[in-house]
C-alpha cells in the first residue's frame, strides 16, 4: 500500500476553538473539522436562544456546553443519545453548581438530560474536582474560568486520565489571550477575558492512527503519506507515533506532514507493555493492530473505556473474538491482548454506534474480507473514511 490520505482536522482542538471563539467573539477558525462532533457544536453555538440543545452523541459537545451555557446564565435543556444519557456528568454538574450554576437533572441523578436555569456568580473559586471519570469535565470548566469573577482554582483528585487533553485546552485558552496554569494537580485561570485570535487546526492524530494500522497489516513495503500533522502538537494521541513502533511501522516527520513506512518484520516486537491513560482513543486501533501482527500487548489505563460510545472494552473483546484473537482481564487493571493466528474470513463487525470500532478494524480488510455493520458510525469523526480507503485502492 502507498499513496496519500487526507486526514479530518482535529476534532478535539476544533471543538475547544468554536467555544473559545464563541467566548472571545471573534477569531478566525482555519480547517476545522469536517467531523460531525464539530460541525453538531458549530450549529448549536450559532443559536445560542435554543430551548433545546441536542448534544447526540458527542461527549465535549455535551460537556463543554454544559459548561458555556450554564456560566453564561443561559435557561435550557440539554440532552443526546439514549448513550449519550448513560455517560456521567456528575463531577461537572456538581462543580458548576458550586460557582452558582441552577442546574437540575431531567433524568437519572448524575445524567443528561439537563435543565439548566441560570446563573448567579457564587462565593466558591476553589473546587476540588476529581480526574478520574472525565478530562472533559475539566476542560469544559477551565474554558469558562476567565468568566468566573475572581478567577478559578481546580484542585485534581484522584487518578488523572487523558491529561494531554487538559494541557491541551490550557494552550487553546492561552491562544485566545487567556491567563492559565496547569501544575500536576493545580489548575489556576485568571479572571483575565479573552481575546479574539485566528488559529488553524491541526490534522486529526486519532484518525491517523488508523492509517498506522493499514500500513503495519499492508504487503511489505507499505507506506502512506498523512498531510497536515505537525511535529509540535498540542494533541495527546501523536502518541501513537511510539506505540505503532513496536508494531513495526516508522514515522518520519516532512515539510507538510509525516510519512508512515513498514519497518521489517523482523523490528516488530514480541511482547510490549503499553499505557492508555493519556490516550486513551489508541486502544482499539492498537489492540487490533496488534492482533493481525501477532504481538501481545499488555495495556494499562483502560479504565475509561467504559464510558465511551459504548463499553469499548467489552465491544473489542466481543469482536475480536470472532477473528480468533482475545483481550483477557489479567491481573492490577491489566487486559492482555494476543492471537495465536488471526483468521479473516469473511466474519461481521459490530460497531456499536462507535466509529473507533468501525475504523480500528477496518485494516483488517488487508488480510481478508470482512463486513463493517453500520459503516456510517465514522461520521462522528472522520465521515470521509471509507472515500479515502477507497481511494487507497480498497475494494469496497
Ligand atoms: O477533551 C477531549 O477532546 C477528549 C477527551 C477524551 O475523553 P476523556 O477525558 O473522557 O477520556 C477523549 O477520549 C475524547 O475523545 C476527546
Ligand atoms: C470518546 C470519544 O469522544 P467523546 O467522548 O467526545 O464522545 C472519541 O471520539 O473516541
Amino acid at each position: 500500500m502507498r499513496g496519500t490520505a487526507m486526514l479530518p482536522a482535529s476534532k478535539s482542538e476544533s471543538n475547544r476553538a468554536l467555544i473559545l471563539q464563541a467566548l472571545a467573539g471573534g477569531g478566525t477558525l482555519t480547517h476545522l473539522s469536517e467531523a460531525n462532533d464539530t460541525q453538531l457544536m458549530r450549529r448549536l453555538l450559532a443559536h445560542p436562544e435554543a430551548e433545546v440543545f441536542d448534544a447526540e452523541d458527542a461527549g465535549t459537545v455535551m460537556r463543554f456546553l454544559t459548561a458555556y451555557l450554564a456560566v453564561t446564565g443561559r435557561r435550557t435543556t440539554l440532552t443526546g443519545t439514549a448513550r449519550m444519557l448513560e455517560r456521567p456528568i456528575g463531577v461537572l454538574v456538581d462543580a458548576l453548581r458550586k460557582l452558582g450554576a441552577n442546574i437540575g437533572y431531567l433524568g437519572r441523578e448524575g445524567y443528561p438530560p439537563l435543565q439548566l436555569n441560570g446563573f448567579e456568580p457564587g462565593a466558591a473559586t476553589t473546587l476540588a474536582v476529581r480526574g478520574d471519570i472525565s478530562s472533559q469535565f475539566i476542560s469544559a470548566l477551565m474554558m469558562v474560568g476567565p468568566l468566573i469573577p475572581g478567577g478559578l482554582n481546580l484542585q485534581l483528585t484522584g487518578h488523572i486520565g487523558s491529561r494531554p487533553y487538559i494541557t491541551m485546552t490550557a494552550s487553546l485558552m492561552r491562544h485566545f489571550g487567556a491567563q492559565v496554569e496547569v501544575r500536576d494537580r493545580d489548575v489556576r485561570v485568571a479572571p483575565k477575558p479573552y481575546k479574539p485570535a485566528d488559529y488553524t487546526i491541526e490534522a486529526d492524530w486519532s484518525a491517523a492512527s488508523y492509517w498506522y494500522a493499514m500500513v503495519a497489516l499492508g504487503p511489505a513495503g507499505s507506506q502512506i503519506h498523512l498531510p497536515g500533522l505537525r511535529r509540535q502538537s498540542w494533541q495527546g494521541d501523536q502518541a501513537i507515533m511510539y506505540l505503532m513502533d513496536p508494531l513495526g511501522v516508522h514515522t518520519e516527520f516532512v515539510a507538510d506532514g509525516v510519512i508512515l513506512r513498514q519497518a521489517p518484520a523482523k523490528e516488530r516486537a514480541g511482547h510490549v507493555a503499553m499505557n492508555f491513560t493519556d490516550c486513551p482513543d489508541l486502544a482499539q486501533t492498537i489492540a487490533v493492530t496488534a492482533a493481525a501482527t501477532g504481538v501481545t500487548v499488555d495495556m494499562v489505563g483502560l479504565e475509561s473505556l467504559r464510558i465511551k460510545e459504548t463499553d469499548r472494552i467489552a465491544a473489542l473483546q466481543n469482536e475480536l473474538g470472532k477473528f480468533g484473537a482475545s483481550l483477557t482481564a489479567e491481573e492490577r487493571d491489566m487486559f492482555r491482548v494476543s492471537a495465536p493466528q488471526l483468521h479473516v474470513n469473511g466474519q461481521s463487525v459490530a460497531t456499536y454506534h462507535d466509529h473507533r470500532m468501525a475504523m480500528a478494524f477496518a485494516p483488517l480488510a488487508l488480510r481478508g474480507k470482512i463486513d463493517v455493520e453500520t459503516p456510517a458510525v465514522v461520521r462522528k469523526s472522520y465521515p470521509f473514511f471509507w472515500e479515502e480507503l477507497r481511494q487507497a485502492g480498497f475494494k469496497m
